[in-house]
């Protein structure tokens, strides 16, 4: 039984189905089912009073759903040893002001019963930029710095999923840079993290797959290439002779308007057709003025998916 087990694959970091949650009269949330698979980086994204708060708060069993299930790293959501191994950073919060940082940081890690040595919870600290205030109290801590020390509570028990409600509202454009940056080192780690952020290039940049949230309801989902569809490539050429577009057919359908020419690149490019065929359309004697990606922007697609919605 045991060695069945273990070939069995893990269990999805987040597995939630049929969650349901009304305040009064209103449906907050409305049956939204969804799954964050081990070291992804899922994007929760939705207008202001979508649910993805509510939906957030269910999955970790601070507000009980009406109804639909939910399971976080194989557990039940409401077991204290799957909670255990769940990093979160809530929307709204304020540590004890009269703690200093690294006071902060240690109640955490006994909270989560997780032996954490303490130069490892330093060097948390230092991941969030906070090392030089580790010994200040939180009391005189500015925003940004409260919610990176947030994140840094978020990820100090070392956690298997990490749950990010808007991680970078009071962050300069520096702090976002930083936290993009330690999703991406989660990422890197097989930790899963699951961001709701109204910063659509943020998710952009992160995220494997995104889940759309439109008053209470999945309005869509998918990885990034699935939502956003086929790309294209816009060049602006002189000099094009015959083998030159026969180059540049052979990559996908074009469109050519004067010297503009828009190629549909194919759906399992690996990154490297752009250059190549760059380099073979100069081998060619044509000239190359400009080559920019025409992929429509997850924001112009989130911003269609709601219209359609309403
Ligand atoms: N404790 C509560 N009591 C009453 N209504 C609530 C409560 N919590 C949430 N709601 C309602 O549920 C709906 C969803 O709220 P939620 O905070 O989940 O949205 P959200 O997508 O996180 O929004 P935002 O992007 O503005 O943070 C809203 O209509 C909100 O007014």
């Amino acid at each position: 039984m045991q060695q069945l087990l273990e070939q069995l694959p893990p269990s999805p970091a987040v597995w939630c189905s049929g969650l349901r949650k009304r305040y009064g009269k209103r449906a907050a949330v409305d049956g939204v089912s969804f799954t964050v698979g081990r070291g992804e980086v899922v994007g929760l994204l939705g207008p202001n009073g979508a649910g993805k708060t509510s939906v957030i708060k269910m999955l970790l069993g601070l507000v009980r759903p009406d109804d639909g299930e939910v399971l976080l790293l194989g557990r039940p959501g409401r077991d204290p040893r799957a909670r255990a191994r769940v990093g979160y950073l809530p929307e709204l919060f304020r540590y004890q002001p009269w703690l200093t940082a690294a006071e902060v940081l240690a109640l955490h890690v006994r909270l989560a019963r997780e032996a954490v040595p303490e130069p490892e919870q330093r060097d948390v600290l230092g991941l969030v930029g906070l090392a030089e205030r580790a010994g200040d109290r939180v009391g005189g801590f500015s925003k940004g710095m409260q919610q990176r020390l947030g994140l840094a509570v978020a990820l100090v028990a070392r956690p298997e999923l990490v749950v990010l409600d808007e991680p970078t509202s009071a962050l300069d454009p520096l702090g976002r840079v930083d936290v993009r940056d330690v999703v991406l080192s989660l990422r890197e780690r097989g930790v899963a993290v699951l961001l709701n952020s109204h910063l659509i290039g943020e998710v952009e940049r992160v995220c494997d797959r995104v889940v759309i949230l439109d008053r209470g309801r999945v309005a869509a989902a998918g990885t990034l290439a699935e939502l956003l569809g086929q790309r294209e490539l816009r060049l602006r050429l002189t000099g094009l002779t015959p083998a030159a577009e026969a180059r540049l057919a052979a990559v996908g359908a074009t469109h050519r308007a004067g010297q503009d020419v828009t190629v549909t690149l194919p759906a399992d490019d690996d990154g490297a057709t752009v250059p190549r065929l760059v380099a073979d359309l100069v081998g060619l004697g044509v000239q190359v003025h400009a080559v920019e990606p025409g992929r429509i922007s997850l924001e112009e697609r989130l911003l269609g998916i709601l219209r359609e919605e309403h």
